[in-house]
């Protein structure tokens, strides 16, 4: 039998972002990208992102976090995701801090309150092969990318930065008009992106607020993206459009960033656990390779 069935997850989400937290810890199973489409195929365990806890790799870790996009593939960074993982670690103790680590490195989960967790989401990275790009840019803060849009200003020269995961946000005056369904995939799979990227739209309200669409790898139009409200609100920063605290205010509801002067970006946001089942073995019939 698949290690996978009968297993319970729980089913979160941060902001309306839909998460399925997996707990592994103890066994040697990876979920392939087959089994991961697998779970997402079972209406109670609909995910954007599936968050798969694995035994600690670094010393002062509680778990090693690998992360699924609903068509299982893997990404480096999921800031909703996370603080649901930080809950489901810190849920019955009295422990304020959770410490997981991701394919791009460590992260301290800090409980607010019993569902309002802040991620230290570690520093941006604006270099062209952190992003990734597929050719050096030296100026990443506008990158040579372009689409027109039917009847509106034409997207252009997006912030490329990684948050752990490639993002790059168009700067618009009212995000609100474009069809993000329309053009959120070709900007995704653009050449210039080897490895995809995760595409938002911005729209700066003053210093202090931000307006937010993200079109994600993997996932398509989100009602919230962690990560990329942290990219957009370092880009506005980058750009002098805002202060180092930023309210991001995404369909789903809003996050609290701040850049703090040593680089790192903090992120502050609610959970909320919807329920907890178990996963039927019939899902993995034909999906282990
Ligand atoms: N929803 C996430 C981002 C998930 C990963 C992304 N789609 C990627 O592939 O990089 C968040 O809250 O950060």
């Amino acid at each position: 039998m698949n290690t996978l069935a009968n297993l319970p997850f729980l089913k979160m989400n941060g902001l309306g972002n839909e998460i399925i937290v997996l707990d592994l810890r103890g066994r040697s199973h990876i979920v392939t990208e087959r089994e991961a489409r697998a779970i997402g195929r079972f209406e109670r365990a609909r995910f954007e992102q599936l968050m798969v806890l694995h035994d600690p790799v670094s010393e002062g870790t509680d778990a090693f976090v690998r992360i699924y996009n609903a068509d299982g593939s893997e990404a480096g960074a999921c800031g909703n995701g996370t603080r649901c993982v930080a809950w489901a670690i810190l849920r019955g103790t009295d422990r304020r801090q959770a410490v997981v680590e991701t394919a791009a490195g460590v992260l301290a989960c800090t409980r607010q309150d019993d569902t309002v967790f802040t991620v230290d989401m570690g520093a941006p990275r604006f270099a062209w092969e952190d992003i990734p790009l597929a050719h050096p840019v030296t100026e990443t803060a506008a990158l040579p990318l372009h689409r027109e849009a039917e009847g509106l200003p034409a997207l252009e020269k997006p912030f490329g930065v990684s948050m752990g995961n490639p993002h790059a946000i168009f700067f618009v005056s009212d995000a609100a008009a474009y069809d993000l369904t329309a053009i959120g995939p070709s900007l995704e799979h653009d050449p210039l992106f080897p490895e995809r990227a995760n595409i938002s739209l911005a729209q700066v309200l003053d210093s202090g607020h931000l307006l937010l669409r993200v079109w994600e790898r993997g996932a398509g139009e989100t009602r919230a993206c962690g990560s990329g409200a942290c990219a957009a609100a370092v880009a506005a920063m980058a750009r002098g459009l805002a202060g180092r605290r930023l309210e991001v205010q995404l369909p789903g509801g809003a996050l609290t960033i701040e850049w703090r002067d040593d680089g790192h970006v903090l992120m502050t946001g609610p959970t909320e656990l919807e329920w907890a089942d178990s996963l039927p073995p019939a899902l993995f019939q034909d999906a282990a390779a």
